[in-house]
């Protein structure tokens, strides 16, 4: 299958230093999310991609069958040694596991100067599960995720799963999309994205942004692939990489969606279970 043509981001010319991101998620060992499909995206884009490793899952296209967290204190102090010396021109959150970590990464970035109100943009992709629904993050962190890092995000962008557990809202229709990005608004970040790629109604996949006065439709047609894993990541590594390039966040997010939408139509089976979202289409593209 191939996909329409996307706009792509300004490339470093060679020798020079590419715009830097970080993202503070976990390892998909099977390679299709987390930190993986992350950098995919960033290298792809044309960015220097820095990471803070939050946990370490034990993963294949089948599911999750374990993570080990790593220390609080030391996924803090990986995004600060980045911002102390590579700085970064945005950052993302994916797979934060507990609410320690949330605490010592939302106080690193106010430390760091990274949030809505700072110099460094915040996308906060709230994980709460795998696609087969293997938790990944602790139930006891939800209010610690909502109360400590939602006020500094520049966007959050959790999935109709994710908004469920978050807000209460169950989201089935256009009416109650919009129900959600108000209530998620209400928690403090500057604007929230409401993903509609679990809305399996229609034949687009109809993402909704809200920043508390406007909303922005933002849909594509739906791809027709069970090889979806990662889509989440890949959608929020693409926006936090606009980010970093000066992008308002409506263009981040109509970028990243466009982005998204060609990697899912060149998604690839793997393994037994479902495949990644696929940006390697850009390297046959560049050759
Ligand atoms: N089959 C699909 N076709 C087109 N876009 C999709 C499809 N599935 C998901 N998307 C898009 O991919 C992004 C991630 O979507 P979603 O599946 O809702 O989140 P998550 O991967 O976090 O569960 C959103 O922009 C969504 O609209
Ligand atoms: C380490 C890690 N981070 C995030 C995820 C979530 O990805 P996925 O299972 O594809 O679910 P979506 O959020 O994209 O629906 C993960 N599995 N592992």
């Amino acid at each position: 299958m191939t996909g329409a043509r996307v706009e792509l981001l300004p490339v470093a010319p060679e020798g020079t230093t590419p715009v830097g991101v970080m993202t503070v998620a976990g390892s998909d060992s099977g390679g299709g999310a987390g930190i993986q499909a992350d950098l995919r995206t960033f290298a792809l884009l044309g960015l220097h991609g820095c990471v803070a490793v939050t946990a370490v899952t034990v993963q294949n296209s089948l599911g999750v069958s374990g993570f080990q967290e790593i220390e609080p204190d030391t996924v803090a102090a990986q995004i600060r040694c980045v911002a102390d010396d590579i700085g970064i021109g945005a950052v993302k959150t994916g797979m934060l596991a507990s609410a320690p970590i949330i605490d010592a990464v939302a106080a690193q970035c106010r430390a760091s100067g990274i949030g809505r109100d700072a110099a460094v943009p915040l996308v906060v992709d709230p994980v709460c599960a795998s696609m087969h629904g293997n938790q990944l993050l602790a139930d006891s962190a939800l209010d610690t995720l909502r109360d400590n890092l939602f006020p500094l995000a520049t966007v959050v962008s959790p999935n109709l799963d994710e908004v469920r557990l978050i807000t209460g809202i169950d989201v089935v229709d256009a009416a109650t999309q919009r129900d959600a990005a108000k209530a998620l608004h209400d928690l403090g970040p500057s604007w929230a994205l409401v993903k509609g790629g679990h809305l399996r109604s229609s034949d687009e996949s109809p993402d909704l942004l809200y920043d508390g006065s406007e909303f922005v439709e933002l849909t594509h047609e739906r791809i027709d692939t069970p090889h979806d894993h990662g889509a989440g990541d890949t959608l929020a590594a693409a926006i936090t990489c606009a980010l970093a390039h000066g992008y308002t966040v409506p263009d981040a997010v109509a970028f990243a969606k466009a982005w998204v939408t060609r990697g899912l139509a060149a998604a690839y089976p793997l393994g037994a279970g479902h495949g990644p979202v696929n940006p390697l289409w850009r390297v046959g593209d560049c050759g």
